[in-house]
């Protein structure tokens, strides 16, 4: 069976005009008449499959909106609105007063109002489809994942590892202490999208990517668009403090290929690195730098003692079969 990414490629990529880009980023950017140019992005959440069906609604509504928010923070993009898309079993007002209060709720805070969508009832899964829409300064490309160049810096911001250890402590797949769980169920639930940041990259990054899937995975989205290779050091990885106690390779897993992360992933020139740090203190958000761009191809992962590293997998795939067989 293709791969989600191969799936994708085979039969969605439609033909756009050389202006435009269309399948394969974070985000569509669209030329419109005048200064702006339009940036789009979708992504769907399914109950059992992104979301437990106990969920909390409030934070179900933020993460829908928050996951989209991200990809246009990993182009660059500046929020406008968004459309919501949504399929119910039953109408249940609590439920929607609470979802509707986290969505709308995390989109006020970067002015980005939901302006339409559609709604019908299903008889199976609830299904959420967010599009969010941003903007873009006419003439600028924004971060795109085939803008590495060989001798990048490559940097993660903020902390991996924690969402992708409460959903395994919740699934039940790791023993995760009662206060850890507590702890780190936020970065699973209420994701922070790095909008500001990504904006901000303009002009210092030359890709970039946000981390959904794993970083070794969406790194390598990176790596296979810009034709480059790369270097990760584990030692440099920013592993969530609150993972601390947890077996120490257990974390680099987690960070590495847990996913669920929506942290950007960029790369930049050194000689931006006095910018980013900068950046880094006005933006309040850790920058780390976890490895470089280089010739070649594949991404060289080296475990804290500096040796090679393979990986059972890289990340999350909707059609990889482990993922199927639960
Ligand atoms: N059904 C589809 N039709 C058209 N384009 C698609 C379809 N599914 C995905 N794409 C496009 O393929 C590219 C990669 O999608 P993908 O979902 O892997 O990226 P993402 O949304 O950044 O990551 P994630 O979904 O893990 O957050 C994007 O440009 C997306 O718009
Ligand atoms: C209940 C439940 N099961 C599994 C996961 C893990 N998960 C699902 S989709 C995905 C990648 C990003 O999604 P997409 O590629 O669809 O944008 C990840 C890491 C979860 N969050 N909740
Ligand atoms: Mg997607």
């Amino acid at each position: 069976m293709l791969g989600e990414f191969s799936l994708i490629r085979e039969y969605f990529q439609d033909q756009v005009p050389s202006d435009t880009l269309g399948v394969g980023d974070d985000a569509a950017r669209i030329p419109v008449p005048g200064a702006t140019q339009v940036v789009a992005c979708k992504d769907l959440l399914i109950e059992g499959r992104h979301f437990f069906p106990d969920v909390d609604p409030g934070t179900l509504g933020h993460k829908a909106l928050a996951v989209n928010l991200s990809d246009l923070a990993a182009m660059g993009a500046r929020p406008l609105g968004y459309l919501l898309g949504i399929g119910l079993r039953t109408v249940q007002p609590d439920w929607l007063k609470a979802f509707s209060g986290g969505m709308v709720g995390l989109g006020r805070r970067f002015e980005c109002p939901l302006v339409g969508g559609d709604t019908v009832r299903v008889s199976g899964e609830i299904v959420i489809s967010v599009t969010a829409l941003g903007t873009l300064p006419a003439g600028q490309t924004g971060l795109l994942r085939q803008a590495a160049k060989p001798g990048d810096d490559i940097w993660v911001s903020g902390y991996l590892g924690a969402a992708h250890i409460a959903l395994s402590g919740l699934q039940g797949d790791t023993r995760v202490s009662r206060e850890c769980l507590a702890a780190t169920r936020s970065s699973l639930e209420t994701p922070e999208p790095r909008v500001a940041l990504g904006q901000a990259l303009l002009g210092i990054a030359h890709a970039a990517i946000d981390i959904s899937d794993g970083l070794a995975q969406d790194l390598g989205h990176i790596l296979e668009e810009s034709g480059c290779g790369a270097i990760l050091r584990c030692a440099d990885l920013p592993l969530d403090p609150r993972l601390d106690g947890l077996p120490q390779d257990l974390q680099i897993r987690a960070a590495l290929t847990g996913g669920d992360d929506y942290e950007l992933c960029f790369t930049a020139p050194a000689s931006k690195r006095a910018d980013l740090s900068r950046l880094s203190q006005t933006c309040g958000l850790a920058l780390s730098r976890v490895g470089v761009i280089r010739k070649g191809s594949g991404l060289n992962v080296l475990d804290t003692n500096g040796r090679q590293m393979e990986l059972q997998h890289v990340g999350f795939d909707h059609f990889r079969r482990d993922v199927n067989e639960r």
